[in-house]
């Protein structure tokens, strides 16, 4: 069976274990380190995986090495990994925003290497992902990567690796980009004279309902805008408002400054 192995026991690490435990991996083919005893011990009580304070106990054997620390977390790692990769060569999964494939073989060696970018939603399954591989990742790994993504949601391969900041840009980051938005939803109500928890149920559930007509109508958003705005009624004034407000600047703006960040976090670690 698959040995998976997660380095960094985190919020993203729980959402995929968690997924592949839902899909019916065993929790015996899965390992995951991180040196915060608490996160750890949660993990294994939670899906009974075997957790570790030592990240090389954790990869040792493993077929699948998933990196889930932060960026800035690699220098802190990287000898430790590539010592026990010496002795085998797993496929290397790595959800690390910014991190270049160039980057992780420098670091890890000449590794098959698939880099993603999921999304918090996986938590719950929902989850959006892109991928990207390196030459060495064969067909039956390209299919192993995948599989432990889908397992929490959507999967895209994605073959030009310069869009990969694009996919942070529009999915890794776009979750808090939705809650910014029902949290503007439910201040605006609540300014109108609305209680909180009436505007936050209306404006979440308007949301969910939204994006659940965007994946199952098969309509193109704009089809689904147009049929909300009667004419001359009140969705028309609101999205002249947003137009006047140039809604479409603005979330252009952010997915850039999120792009070019995912840019200089892979800067910063050129120079570690
Ligand atoms: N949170 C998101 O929405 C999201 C989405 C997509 C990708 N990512 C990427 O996933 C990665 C993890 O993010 P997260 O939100 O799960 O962060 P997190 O802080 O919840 O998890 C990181 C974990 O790494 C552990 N850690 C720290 N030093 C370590 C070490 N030396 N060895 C092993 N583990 C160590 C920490 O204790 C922590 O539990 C990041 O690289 C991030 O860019 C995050
Ligand atoms: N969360 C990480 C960040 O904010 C990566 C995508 C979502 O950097």
């Amino acid at each position: 069976m698959t040995r998976i192995a997660f380095i960094g026991g985190g919020n993203m690490a729980r959402s995929l274990i968690g997924g592949l435990i839902r899909t019916g991996v065993a929790a015996s083919s899965i390992a995951v380190s991180d040196p915060q005893a608490e996160g750890r011990q949660a993990l294994a009580r939670e899906f009974g995986v075997a957790a570790y304070a030592e990240n090389r106990l954790a990869a040792a054997d493993a077929e699948v090495v998933l990196l889930a620390v932060k960026p800035q977390i690699m220098p802190a790692i990287r000898e430790e990994l590539r010592e026990v990769f010496q002795r085998q060569r797993p496929l290397l999964i790595s959800i690390a925003a910014g991190v270049r494939i160039d980057q992780l073989e420098r670091w890890f060696g000449a590794l098959p290497i698939v880099r993603c970018m999921p999304n918090t939603p996986a938590l719950i399954g929902a989850g959006a992902t892109g991928l990207c591989a390196n030459a060495r990742v064969s067909p039956p790994q390209r299919a192993q990567a995948q599989h432990i993504l889908d397992a929490a949601g959507l999967t895209r391969w994605v073959d030009d690796e310069a869009l990969m900041d694009t996919v942070t840009g529009i999915a890794g980051s776009a979750p808090a980009y939705f809650f910014a938005l029902v949290e503007a939803l439910e201040d605006a109500a609540v300014a109108q004279g609305m209680d909180r928890d009436t505007a936050r149920a209306l404006a979440a559930q308007t949301c969910l309902g939204a994006g659940r007509m965007l994946t199952e109508s098969g309509e193109s958003p704009a089809e689904l805008r147009r049929r909300v705005t009667s004419p001359n009624g009140t969705t028309q004034a609101a999205l002249e408002s947003f137009a006047r407000d140039n809604l479409a600047g603005i979330v252009a703006h952010a997915v850039a400054a999120a792009t070019r960040r995912g840019g200089e976090l892979a800067a910063e670690l050129d120079k570690t």
